[in-house]
């Protein structure tokens, strides 16, 4: 599959399996898989998860939707969110598993082990 390395103009959904599948290619083209076991992939996702806490270390609590952020602090942000996400799903695809199924069936056991109540207190 042909894919354009070019930030796409209009905001579109984004599947795990096109993620997937860019990253496979990603790393196929500079000869990377050999370096792409799951640990080595584990590991970068831990370090790019430290890169993520030092963005919030020393902040102090944050408001939800970041209202006092800059631009560049948000942009900063979503590149290493992106990192954590990408390591993440390359590890679950080294080791034969499909993302996205397992994060709705977990959603699912999520559910049945914290019935609502309606009572707001968890
Ligand atoms: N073997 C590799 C190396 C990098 N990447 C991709 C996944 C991440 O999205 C990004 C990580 O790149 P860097 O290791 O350069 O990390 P940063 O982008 O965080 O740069 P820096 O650590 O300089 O801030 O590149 C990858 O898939 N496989």
């Amino acid at each position: 599959m042909e894919y354009s390395s070019e930030f796409p103009t209009t905001p579109k959904d984004v599947s795990l399996q096109e993620l997937r599948e860019r990253l496979a290619e990603f790393a196929e083209v500079r000869g990377w898989e050999q370096y792409h076991s799951p640990r080595n992939l584990l590991l970068a996702l831990v370090g790019e998860v430290g890169e993520l806490s030092e963005i919030f270390q020393w902040k102090g609590e944050v408001a939800r939707g970041l209202p006092n952020w800059s631009s560049d602090d948000k942009e900063h942000l979503g590149e290493e969110l992106s990192d954590v996400l990408l390591y993440l799903v390359q590890l679950a695809d080294v080791c034969g598993l499909d993302l996205g199924q397992a994060a709705l069936a977990k959603i699912v056991k999520n559910g049945k082990k914290y019935p609502v109540t309606n009572q707001k207190e968890n």
